[in-house]
């Protein structure tokens, strides 16, 4: 841990940098009055923290806090939910049958709607036993060069400059060598280990060797093709540095959502390595006499159990089919798990191929009937060694209010706050979040100069498949180059991004598959690189936790109390000037409270902002309903409460009034309510489509109009 993260919780307490990190924030605002409040609630805090019971669970934020004598007394000090004693009186005169009961709105705020607690009607969190995991684990780095390999000296020299290294991964050491000699390869290996420059280097190093020198007008000798746009750019962008010592090797991209009409023309001109998605090199195979790839000498598939995920296996089958048979190709698999689809892959387009996995020491034939060549069902996977994993267990109705606390304890509370990426399952849902929180924590907008951004605002990106082109690739290159700011996407970011020091993955909602969390998990701590991941799970899927230590994963937890407690600094920020005359929230609590009642007046006000709630509420129902039967168990629609659910897309209304054109709410008996809140309405729109159209259109090529038929790209 950072000392900059052990600063996180310190910061309620008082001590001398806490003090300063509050005057500066408050600052930046030009609001004495709000810092006078501050260290009054500081102060306030500290006269009650001797009566206060410790909190039982341990935190992850927190190894070191939780050594350190501030983080104990914070913790006391702000536990007042444990016990009545140390609770203002203003409090504790409210207090009934529910210790965390907070008091009514229309005393301390001027909400003209009543809205109920945030902190009463939820599910317990169960607690949750650490499991012992026995943990696959991979050597990053290799005891050899690139130098000690037969490459062009330019081509090291280049790799030194350019990309500043010198030393192989192990992966890279491992397989090299025989892709060099002319082997087909399956790699298995973990994320961010080096896979791209494992294939693209032999790659590259094979082309510049060709006597006579190849010319663009050789036309396709390298086939890369990848599951996303972004990965094409990132992966052309690779080939563009690789080659710049041989110039005369040309490499192009083709990928969907750009103008058909000038990828002809420049095909037509001719590149010698073509990086490209699926679908839209099947759509030039299909429609462009130009391209021909009857001299492709290398196909590499990258990720290539998610090509065969997003229903591409056709496809790649079908592209497989348009190289020429007869003369020699070398073929390349690679991902950091691979599936057994993938065997199924291998067996269509690779040649008695040698299969490296990282994992295991030796190598060996495809063929082979040992068990490892298998994929098994249980399988470990291997997750960067410095990665520190951790989950939160948030009841539905506090999910938004502890999303919130955390990117503002890590974005807006620490001196160098980093980059985070957080997950999303729907498009509507990354809408919604990037919207909401650039409106509350992004402060203005400021045309084209970052500089004049106010301090303290958090930068907000957002990515998903059906941004048009240019504005994904304006995003992807914005976040890559950020030194700090979130991120919210869908998983079309969850595979071989590279985005340079990503500190914190947030899985808002559970990825479904293993493998997807280890690859969305894998976009932080890349290179031996340090990072963190937190998970967030909702108390009706804890089992999902067994499923992944199943897998060799292992977490932490992280209290939601101490994550929400954040937001006893961040409210100073909102409180109007008429809450702070009266009293402002001073417990965590109470600040989530104010704040969730920030974001609901802003979803009713907001006519955008209103639709785009439902919009995200109604997708995430329908995304729900999607997770692959073996974890339909874990999660159901039916264990989702809609009324809470309403709540962390910060709407008021029961979910069943969502979609009443009319715009009145509807009224129900309170049997009938709360069955429709548990199952919704059949009326109600919220139709299960199946997962692959969700996925497809996740991952949209952008050729068809409006939402995507299969497999486009
Ligand atoms: N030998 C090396 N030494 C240091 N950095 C390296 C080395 N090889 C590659 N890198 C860098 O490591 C980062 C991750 O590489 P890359 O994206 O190829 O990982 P990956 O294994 O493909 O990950 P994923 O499975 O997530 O796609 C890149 O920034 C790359 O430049």
């Amino acid at each position: 841990m950072s000392a900059e993260d052990s600063l996180q919780l310190n910061f309620f307490v008082g001590d001398e940098k806490t003090t300063k990190r509050k005057q500066s924030y408050s600052k930046k605002r030009g609001t004495r009055i709000k810092q006078r409040k501050q260290e009054k609630t500081v102060s306030r805090l500290e006269k009650d923290k001797s009566k206060n019971s410790q909190s039982e669970k341990s935190s992850q934020i927190t190894e070191e806090e939780k050594s350190s004598e501030s983080y104990r007394k914070k913790i006391r000090d702000d536990s007042p939910s444990k016990s009545s004693a140390g609770v203002s009186p203003h409090l504790k005169r409210k207090q009934t049958e529910d210790s965390t009961e907070v008091p009514h709105k229309k005393e301390r705020h001027e909400n003209k709607v009543f809205i109920s607690s945030l902190f009463r009607f939820n599910p317990e969190i169960p607690s949750v036993e650490r499991s012992v995991v026995s943990k696959k684990t991979e050597e990053m780095f290799s005891s050899k060069d690139f130098k000690d390999l037969d490459l062009h000296p330019f081509m090291t020299t280049n790799l030194e400059e350019r990309f500043q290294i010198t030393q192989m991964t192990t992966v890279q050491q491992r397989a090299i060598p025989h892709l060099m000699s002319g082997r087909d390869v399956m790699v298995k290996s973990q994320t961010g280990s080096g896979k791209t420059l494992t294939f693209a280097v032999p790659v590259v190093q094979h082309l510049q060797s060709l006597t006579p020198k190849i010319s663009r007008m050789d036309g396709v000798l390298a086939l890369v093709i990848v599951p996303t746009r972004e990965l094409v750019i990132q992966c052309f962008e690779t080939f563009k540095r690789l080659v710049n010592p041989f110039q005369w090797v040309v490499p192009g991209c083709l990928m969907g959502g750009e103008k058909r009409k000038s990828e002809k023309a420049r095909l037509r001109k001719g590149m010698n390595i073509l990086v490209c998605t699926p679908g839209r090199l099947l759509d030039h195979i299909r429609n462009t006499n130009s391209l021909s790839l009857s001299k492709v000498k290398w196909l590499v598939l990258d990720e290539a159990d998610r090509l065969l995920d997003l229903g591409y296996e056709k496809d790649v089958g079908e592209i497989i089919n348009a190289l020429d048979t007869e003369s020699h190709r070398q073929t390349v698999l690679l991902s950091a798990t691979l599936s057994e689809g993938v065997e199924r892959l291998a067996g269509m387009s690779l040649t008695d191929p040698l299969r490296i996995d990282v994992s295991n020491a030796e190598e060996e034939n495809s063929q082979s009937n040992s068990e490892s060549s298998k994929t098994q069902k249980n399988e470990n996977f291997v997750v960067p060694e410095k990665l520190r994993q951790s989950f939160v267990i948030t009841p539905c109705k506090l999910r938004l209010m502890t999303l919130t606390a955390f990117i503002l304890l890590k974005m807006k509370m620490m001196t160098s706050p980093g980059k985070m990426v957080v997950f999303l399952s729907t498009q509507d849902s990354v809408e919604f979040h990037y919207k909401l929180m650039k409106h509350f924590f992004g402060g203005e907008e400021v045309e084209d100069n970052p500089n004049l951004a106010e301090e303290g605002d958090v930068d907000f990106f957002k990515l998903h498949g059906e941004m048009p082109q240019k504005e994904r690739t304006k995003v992807y290159q914005e976040f890559s180059s950020a030194k700090t700011g979130v991120l919210f996407c869908t998983n079309v970011a969850s595979r071989g991004l590279d985005l340079p020091d990503v500190r914190w993955i947030v899985q808002y909602t559970t990825p479904g598959a293993v493998q997807d969390y280890v690859h969305r998990v894998g976009r932080t701590a890349r290179v031996g690189k340090q990072g963190h991941a937190l998970l967030f799970i909702m108390p009706a899927e804890v089992e999902y936790l067994k499923s992944l230590s199943g897998h060799g994963i292992s977490m932490e937890e992280i209290n939601m109390a101490d994550i929400l407690k954040t937001l006893i600094i961040a409210v100073q920020d909102m409180v109007s000037d008429s809450d702070r005359k009266r009293m402002p929230p001073k417990m965590y609590e109470e600040c989530a409270t104010y704040i969730q009642n920030c974001f609901e007046n802003f979803v009713v006000e907001d006519k955008e902002m209103s639709e785009m709630a439902k919009k995200a509420f109604q997708s995430f129902v329908r995304a729900y309903a999607t997770y692959p039967s073996d974890l339909k168990t874990i999660f159901h629609v039916r264990n989702l409460h809609l009324g809470h659910l309403a709540k962390s897309f910060g709407l008021r209304e029961a979910p069943s009034n969502i979609n009443d054109k009319r715009g009145k709410p509807k009224t129900f008996s309170k049997k009938k309510q709360s069955r429709r809140d548990r199952f919704g309405s059949e009326k109600s729109g919220f139709k299960t489509p199946s997962f692959s159209s969700q996925a497809i259109s996740e991952f949209s090529s952008g050729l068809s109009s409006g939402r995507l038929p299969k497999k486009k790209h």
